[in-house]
């Protein structure tokens, strides 16, 4: 057999009586022949060399789309296509103008592959049927039952599912999230939408198998994820999973947080053919949610864990103790004297010295350890694992390293120094509480014994276990005053002699009530109240709800009435009170003569100039004074000389008369009684 020179293929293609046009996958014109020329009307140098609708414009998007479609079909299948009826107008322009003729068309699309199988050219050969259908001379039951209006039809339809199909590919386009469909064993990519684009930076994705499109993907363990859905058939869904990719061709590679679902794409007989992702970029919410966790669980002066934190992570190293036996230690640190610094160079100094040195303690530490700013001047640290004497150790060292800080703020030099107090523990019964206030109480011990030192807490301290009830007490006090539960209660005084002239004369006591209910004497809790300094918030406490009571409940009798309410050494130091007692009196209306303010001995007697001056102011509102347990301290009469004061109330066994002495009755009552009973006795 002779073979045929590519001249005579060219002879035959060009001298057939069919039209035809060969195209380049690009759908670029690449030869046509005379056939086609005359039927279409055109010349040749017009539409070498050109995309198909710009060789062959058609007045209508979806007449370009059909034949789109078809030539999309050929390059995936590369099978031929055929249009059974397509509607494509042919452009005239002669003499009478120019303008679109309505041609009708069956279009034939054959695929020519190269040796390795692919599209090189696709071969286009349109049938003209316009003369079929505007005859008009076809009887009409032949147009209905032919072939050819069947195969209409059957166009119609496809328009029809492709005009559906089109839709639903717009909606995907315009979808919020990013969609994207991937096919076979390999992943290659069938479809994209915009958000994917945008995404992935544009890249030229289509036709190409995943790991190709997006090779930094590799070592993340979606390819994984994605071979396990084809494989198993189960969609998988992520939650905002982390993954690094390139946003720009050439860039650096993002950090995204992506929630997705990978869904297998099943065929009919039940195999799984490709995979349907769909998804949404919640990079921006995953930081936000991450930046309001850090600001919960950070202090936001210093940058180290807060207090709440703190707290969490040592529940959460007792709990872990059940599980795996361990050795905590809780260091308690406070620095010394931080006040001084503000008060110079004020709160900004303050601040920068407080940055300073957690920086120090920070460096001196290991990733494992949990340094936190509990508040103010005070600091957590929790070590895991660690014994006692690695604790020691460790809090001398970081002893040391703050008492080596210098600062310096505008010219003046501030050396740091701390105290702390440790506590190792290997008990999981303990309460974070205890544990914490365990090592509060070693840190206040290391304060009182000179400051600048470590130490450690011993169960057989017995100072420790005063501090640390003493702490208790002032948690408990700092509740009460807050939840106003602190109870008063009023206790007769009884004058000696003349009983009738000073008739209902009464003092104010404060109760605390624990858990059980039990009342609490003063006596247990005030020496702590005095020692943490809480003494002014309570005596401010018990005035206000006495002069309120008075108030409110006394108003018709106020003269038969004369309460006598303690006041501490802390108030009286305390320049602001006086202040506070003229307030108050204009808030409650309350006549002063009514109150007698009950001060100490040694109270007195340890700032006697700056007592004998509130004492004169209060005095010339109407405020009388007491002195207090007269006669348990040093007792001399001198410097009552220069105290301003009304009355003594003397301990029983020291009978000393100056105006009134009165004796404590050994039952008292809740302050509501106190109506009832002056009262009942007018
Ligand atoms: N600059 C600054 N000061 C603070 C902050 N929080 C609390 N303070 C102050 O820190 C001081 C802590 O005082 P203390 O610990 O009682 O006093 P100190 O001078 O350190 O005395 P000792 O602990 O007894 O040695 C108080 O004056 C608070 O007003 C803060 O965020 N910034």
């Amino acid at each position: 057999m002779s073979h045929i020179t590519e001249a005579e293929y060219k002879n035959i293609f060009h001298s057939s009586p069919n039209p035809y046009v060969l195209f380049t996958p690009d759908l670029i014109v690449a030869d046509i022949n005379e056939a086609h020329l005359q039927l279409t009307d055109t010349r040749r140098e017009d539409v070498i060399g050109k995309y198909l609708f710009d060789a062959f414009p058609t007045p209508q998007q979806e007449i370009a789309d059909l034949l789109q479609s078809s030539f999309d079909r050929v390059k995936k299948f590369k099978v031929e296509d055929t249009i059974h009826l397509l509607r494509y107008p042919i452009r005239y322009s002669n003499k009478d103008g120019k303008g679109w003729k309505d041609r009708y068309w069956i279009v034939k699309n054959k695929p020519i592959l190269n040796q390795d199988g692919c599209v090189v050219f696709i071969l286009n050969n349109p049938t003209e049927v316009t003369h079929l259908i505007s005859s008009g001379d076809i009887d009409p039951s032949w147009i209905n039952n032919s072939d050819f209006m069947r195969n209409a039809n059957i166009v119609r339809e496809i328009s029809k599912v492709e005009n559906e199909h089109r839709k639903m590919r717009a909606l995907m386009e315009q979808a919020p999230g990013f969609v994207s469909i991937l096919r076979g064993p390999d992943f290659v990519f069938e479809l994209a939408n915009k958000a994917y684009y945008q995404l992935i930076g544009h890249r030229d994705i289509l036709g190409k198998p995943v790991r190709e499109a997006l090779p930094e993907i590799e070592g993340q363990g979606y390819f994984e994820l994605l071979e396990q859905v084809y494989r198993t058939g189960e969609p998988y869904i992520g939650r905002a999973k982390r993954i690094h990719m390139q946003q720009e061709p050439d860039s650096d590679l993002a950090e995204l947080y992506l929630d997705f679902i990978y869904q297998p794409i099943f065929e009919d007989d039940g195999s799984v053919s490709g995979i349907f992702v769909q998804g949404h970029d919640v990079t921006d919410a995953h930081n936000l949610s991450r930046k309001l966790s850090y600001q919960a669980s950070h202090d936001s002066l210093t940058g180290l864990f807060n207090r709440r934190e703190f707290e969490l992570r040592v529940e959460n190293a007792i709990k872990e103790m059940l599980v795996i036996p361990n050795v905590l230690s809780l260091l308690f640190l406070d620095l010394d004297h931080f006040k001084n610094i503000n008060d110079v160079c004020g709160h900004r100094a303050g601040d920068e010295f407080l940055r300073m040195i957690s920086m120090v303690l920070s460096s001196r530490l290991r990733a494992t350890d949990t340094l936190a700013r509990l508040g103010g001047d005070e600091f957590g640290l929790l070590l895991k694992g660690c014994p006692e004497h690695v604790a020691m150790n460790i809090a001398q060292d970081l002893r040391q390293a703050v008492s080596e800080v210098e600062f310096v703020w505008q010219n003046r030099r501030f050396s740091g120094s701390v105290s702390i107090g440790v506590f190792s523990f290997n008990d999981i019964s303990i309460t974070i509480t205890d544990a914490l206030s365990v090592a509060d109480a070693a840190c206040f011990l290391a304060k009182e014994k000179g400051r600048n030192r470590v130490q450690v807490n011993r169960k057989e301290d017995d100072e420790l276990i005063n501090r640390r009830q003493e702490i208790d007490w002032i948690r408990d006090l700092t509740e009460a005053l807050k939840g106003n539960t602190i109870e008063l209660y009023c206790q007769k005084i009884q004058a000696l002699e003349h009983p009738a002239k000073y008739p209902n004369r009464y003092e104010i006591l404060i109760r605390l009530k624990n858990n059980d209910g039990d009342m609490i004497p003063p006596m247990a809790f005030i020496p702590a109240a005095e020692r943490y300094g809480l003494m002014p918030a309570i005596d401010r406490y018990v005035i206000e709800k006495t002069f309120l009571h008075i108030a409110t409940t006394f108003k018709d009798h106020t003269s038969l009435l004369s309460i006598s309410v303690n006041l501490s050494g802390a108030s009286l130091n305390d320049d602001t009170f006086p202040e506070f007692i003229r307030n108050i009196i204009n808030v409650t209306g309350i006549d002063p003569t009514q109150i007698c303010f009950e001060i100490t001995e040694t109270t007195a007697v340890a700032n006697l100039a700056k007592t004998s001056n509130i004492i004169r102011d209060l005095r010339k509102l109407g405020f009388r004074f007491a002195l207090d347990d007269f006669g348990s301290g040093m007792s001399s009469f001198e410097y009552l000389k220069h105290l301003p004061i009304d009355y003594l109330k003397s301990t029983a066994h020291l009978s000393v008369k100056f105006n009134l002495i009165s004796l404590m009755q050994p039952l008292s009552m809740p302050l509501s009684v106190l109506q009832t009973l002056c009262i009942s006795k007018r």
